[in-house]
């Protein structure tokens, strides 16, 4: 199994061994043990899947707030998403930091996400599976987000964005409810 750090922030990428034959492949989707040794100490409490179509197609930014914060272990099971994660987490030495990896189905890797990341991806293809696992069960009452192109961060993406459900159309800007973003952003 191949673990990277991403950036100096406690998130992982991880590449599980893929055992491949005539018959095609098989990698594990996830370990409790392996993944704690790689210092991703995570209990799946629920595992969402989605699909989703359109190249530029954008789901997210998303997170829960405390005191029930989302981990989660994310896999691109069919198709390619460029894939953001945000610290948000007061404290952290990378927090306001995004971090954008590619996750293609063709191969197992799984980005391990703490909670109090946002999280959101955009389509490189025309059609994405995305399944992960989270650590937190869903509270509608927790669940927040802010738009991808929120003027705090800055965030790049690779097409131009299309098809923004409403919710992620109409999220309030970031340094509004963070105020150390509107003062990084006037540093
Ligand atoms: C997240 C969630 C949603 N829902 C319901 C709520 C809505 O009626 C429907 C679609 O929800 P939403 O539009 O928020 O789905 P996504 O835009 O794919 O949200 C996800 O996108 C980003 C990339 C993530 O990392 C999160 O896992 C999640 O927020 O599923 C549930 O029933 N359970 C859940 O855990």
């Amino acid at each position: 199994m191949r673990v990277l750090r991403v950036g100096d922030s406690d998130a992982r990428l991880i590449e599980p061994v893929l055992h491949a034959d005539e018959r095609g492949s098989f990698a594990r989707s996830w370990c409790a043990e392996s993944f704690a040794a790689a210092g991703f100490a995570f209990t799946p409490l629920q595992g969402n899947v989605s699909l989703t179509r359109g190249a530029g197609t954008l789901r997210g930014m998303h997170f829960q707030r405390d005191p029930r914060p989302d981990p989660k272990v994310v896999r691109c099971s069919l198709g390619r998403i460029h894939d953001v994660i945000v610290d948000l987490r007061a404290g952290s030495p990378t927090r306001g930091q995004a971090f954008a990896h590619v996750l293609d189905g063709a191969r197992p890797q799984m980005l391990c996400v703490p909670g109090g990341f946002a999280h959101g991806f955009q389509l490189l293809s025309e059609e994405a599976v995305v399944e992960y696992l989270m650590g937190e069960v869903y509270v509608p009452e927790l669940y927040d987000g802010f738009r991808h192109d929120d003027p705090a961060l800055g965030l790049a993406w690779p097409l131009p964005v299309r098809g923004l459900s409403e919710k992620d159309r109409a999220w309030p800007d970031l340094a509004g409810r963070f105020p150390w973003l509107a003062e990084r952003a006037h540093a």
